[in-house]
């Protein structure tokens, strides 16, 4: 049912290939109810699966990946998530790789259920790779590093979030470790199960906000431990630039995928418009 996206192999080979071509520019499909309005459009399902269209049709062939927030469509209830695992298919039906933004988390058994939802690609809900929390402990999330390898999917781990919020749990340190450090070094271990001579980025890497990025290094975190993509939102609506993305990840940057959403979805609803500011963000993170 689901098209083969960018790439073939491991969610971090198609990854790879899909930055590789077209730059490190994420486009986060996230339907404000705000947005629906000024864009015209129905505050429903039927607003939601117009939007997703749109959103879709100006990013296939300019970045490489979408990033649908799924608590915008959950806030529908079931016909919100009916728009959201066909605008998933839609996007992966356009070559396009999907991360799904629902920051799943929970002790190992509930674990596994979520991973198969949102991962298995027989699942209504199949995308590429999912974000998850460690905060119940990285160990809580081996049932979906297990599903991620047997179904070619990628997770982001949470270290370090664009919120200011975030920095009272994640640079907590016990032993003078942070806790984003131990995340980045369990993230960095997970990964280790790669095929000798395998190159390009792995399949389980990390959320780094592009607003927080030079806290890493600040803290003596290590983003360069192993291969990991790194998921950086931040840039645009809450003030993280082209520049400030390159200087606060350093040498990292060549790892990172980097999230635009209002920052791009204000120049909407005219599809040129658009289409232009996915090409602008892209051409500049180049
Ligand atoms: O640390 C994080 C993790 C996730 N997000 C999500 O990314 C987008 C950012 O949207 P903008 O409009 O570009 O600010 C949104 O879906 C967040 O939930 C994040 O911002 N920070």
């Amino acid at each position: 049912m689901t098209a083969a996206p960018e790439g073939s192999g491991g969610f971090g080979a198609r990854l790879t290939a899909a930055m590789e071509r077209h730059g490190r520019l994420c486009v986060g499909l996230d339907p404000h109810p705000g947005m629906l309005t000024t864009w015209g459009l129905n505050d429903d399902a039927s607003g939601l699966r117009e939007f997703g269209h749109r959103v879709i049709a100006a990013t296939a062939g300019r970045a490489g990946v979408i990033k649908p927030q799924v608590a915008f469509f959950e806030r529908y209830g079931v016909s919100g998530m009916q728009a959201l695992a066909e605008i998933q298919r839609e996007a992966r039906e356009a070559g396009l790789l999907v991360i799904a933004d629902a920051k799943r988390g929970d002790i190992g058994s509930t674990m596994a259920a979520y991973a198969e939802a949102w991962l298995d690609p027989e699942s209504e809900f199949a995308a590429d790779a999912l974000t998850v929390t460690p905060f119940l402990g990285f160990g809580s999330l081996a049932p979906a590093v297990e599903a991620a390898a047997r179904h070619g999917a990628g997770l982001f781990v949470l270290a370090l979030t664009s919120n200011p919020e975030g920095q009272q749990v994640q640079l907590a340190a016990r032993e003078h470790v942070t806790v984003a450090e131990q995340i980045v070094r369990a993230v960095a271990q997970a990964d280790t199960g790669r095929e000798a001579g395998q190159e390009g980025l792995a399949d389980i890497g990390l959320v780094v906000g592009a607003t927080t990025a030079s806290l890493a290094a600040e803290h003596g975190i290590d983003l360069t431990a192993g291969p990991m993509p790194i998921l950086a939102p931040g840039y645009g609506a809450q003030g993280a630039t082209a520049q400030s993305l390159r200087a606060g990840f350093g040498a990292a940057y060549p790892q990172v995928l980097v999230n635009a959403s209002r920052s791009i979805l204000a120049a909407g609803p005219a599809p040129k418009a658009l289409a232009e500011a996915v090409e602008r963000a892209a051409a500049e993170l180049r």
